[in-house]
């Protein structure tokens, strides 16, 4: 109807689906916002979408109407078959979801929880000597850094989660994380077939479509496994009495002994969701840290000399000197990243539980509502020249930076990264942090160049809810002899404070 927003012309019956299941839905939805404007029209299969392209929109539809704008689409693959709807960013906007985000404030929510900054700093120097033992056993070929990654984000997150302390190689819980985390992104893809085909779900295991039946249980089952596990082993050494503090401890603590089954499999979906977006986006966003820095050597440099001015590669920097604003270069390039790389590209859908009106254009009741979170990152009116990786675009003149004044610094981009409206992203400052932690005592010891011949491509991405960039491998070296020091002098074994038990710290 002529109501709706503008949009591409659908295909009969199939409508735009073929549209949205094309890789990198999100530089798609940004060639059509060029044609369209901010704000299409999609129809898949019957199934009316709203892609939003612009930071007003999604202001306007998921922030000022959030009463009737958060809730989640139900996919049948990722929901009632593999069962990821029991993870706060799945489910509706109801009491147990509000209650799920009410636990999460205290421990995340603030920007100066210093219990946070012990352990945040602490793994990421494990992660630095992690990386010396691959740049010690790699050849001129380079190496791909995504596995030491992935351990930093799953070791910090068991601990802030669980007070679980993983080993630095083969860790049984960090590599439970990695295949559930697995099969949560393939559940989550829209294209499965019985997402569309509802009736699917019926046919018989032996049918050739059937293969989303098997997928999907193994899913079910490895995220069942990461759910109870790690809380198994938080009630055990809260039973003995040496339980250090953590997310799921405090939980359970506020329930106190006479816990039901029910809070007791609340505790259990509040810990594994936030261990999941802790873990997955971490590790999304410091991949390409690593690939902006080979592909962009003279910001490495520009960053290094920053960290050196101050610390004198005598000591690794930490949170407290984020918080002097010790490096203003350094919290430029977190923004430029938090841009340039946005783990969540196309957000979490939203759903329209209400018919409603936005500029004369209908919502109708049942619409998917897709901020373009990518898209609004590279929105030209706001960031000249968006696809290029440019810390200085958030600095004045007097930093050495584009802005004339401090009025001209562009949005900060975590407006749009962390998402929309009551269901925005309750981990920003937690994430902010360990992304600062990370690229700081990275760029202070080691350098990173391309593989000759093997340079990463910025627009090659994975196509899933959380992205990361195609597999790619780097250059990495250690920076000089004091660096070397540094990175030797780094302890494994010795637990912060924070994570010392009650009977253990007295
Ligand atoms: C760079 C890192 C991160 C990015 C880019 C990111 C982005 C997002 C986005 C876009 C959403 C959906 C917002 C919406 O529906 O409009 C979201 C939801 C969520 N994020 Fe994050 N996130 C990050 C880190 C974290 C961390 C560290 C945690 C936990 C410690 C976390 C926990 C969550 C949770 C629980 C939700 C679901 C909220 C809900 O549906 O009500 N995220 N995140």
């Amino acid at each position: 109807s002529s109501s709706l927003p503008p949009g591409p012309r659908p295909i009969p019956f199939v409508g735009n689906v073929l549209d949205m299941l094309k890789p990198r839905g999100w530089a798609t939805y940004y060639d059509l916002a060029k044609q369209y404007g901010d704000v299409i029209y999609l129809s898949a299969l019957g199934q009316p979408m709203i892609i939003l392209n612009s930071h007003t929109a999604a202001v306007d539809i998921l922030a000022k109407q959030s009463a009737i704008s958060s809730n989640r689409p139900e996919f049948l693959m990722a929901g009632p078959i593999a069962g990821t709807d029991r993870l706060a960013p799945l489910m509706q906007y109801d009491h147990p979801l509000k209650t799920m985000r009410r636990h999460f404030i205290p421990f995340i929510g603030t920007q100066s929880s210093t219990h946070l900054w012990e352990v945040a700093e602490q793994l990421t120097q494990r992660f630095i000597k992690r990386l010396r033992k691959d740049v010690e056993t790699s050849d001129s070929e380079g190496f791909d850094p995504r596995d030491s990654i992935s351990w930093a984000a799953s070791a910090i997150s068991l601990r802030l989660i669980y007070g679980y302390d993983s080993a630095v190689e083969d860790d049984i819980l960090v590599h439970r994380t990695r295949v559930a985390f697995d099969s949560f992104l393939r559940a989550n893809e829209p294209s499965w077939t019985v997402n569309w085909i509802p009736p699917l779900r019926h046919i018989p295991p032996w049918f050739p479509l059937a293969s989303f039946r098997k997928i999907g249980q193994q899913g079910r089952k490895t995220l069942d496994a990461l759910a109870r596990e790690p809380l198994e082993y938080m009630k055990k050494r809260m039973a003995q009495g040496t339980a250090p503090e953590s997310f799921s401890r405090k939980l359970f603590e506020e329930h106190g002994a006479s816990i039901t089954t029910e809070d007791e499999s609340s505790v259990e979906w509040a810990s594994v969701t936030l261990h999941g977006g802790m873990a997955n986006t971490h590790g999304s966003i410091v991949y390409s840290f690593f690939m902006a820095m080979s592909l962009y050597p003279e910001i490495q440099k520009r960053a290094q000399s920053e960290l050196d001015r101050v610390l004198h590669v005598e000591r690794l920097p930490s949170p407290l000197d984020r918080r002097m604003g010790a490096f203003p270069y350094i919290n430029a390039l977190c923004k430029e990243l938090v841009r340039w790389a946005p783990a969540v590209p196309s957000g979490v859908p939203h759903v329209m539980t209400e018919t409603s009106t936005y500029r004369g254009w209908t919502l109708p009741k049942g619409t998917y509502i897709i901020a373009n979170l990518w898209g609004i990152n590279r929105d030209a009116t706001i960031y000249p020249n968006p696809h290029k990786f440019r810390p200085e675009r958030f600095l004045t003149k007097a930093q050495g930076g584009d802005c004339e004044t401090e009025a001209d610094i562009p949005m900060d981009p975590s407006k749009a990264t962390f998402g929309y409206g009551r269901r925005r992203c309750p981990g920003q400052y937690l994430a902010e942090l360990l992304i600062w932690i990370s690229v700081a005592m990275t760029l202070s010891v080691y350098n990173i160049e391309c593989v000759k011949g093997q340079e990463p491509c910025p627009s090659e991405y994975e196509n899933w809810v959380i992205s990361y960039p195609k597999a790619f491998k780097s250059k990495i070296t250690v920076r000089s002899d004091e660096a070397e020091k540094l990175v030797n002098s780094i302890s494994n074994d010795e637990p912060p404070s924070w994570m010392r038990s009650p009977t253990e710290r007295s």
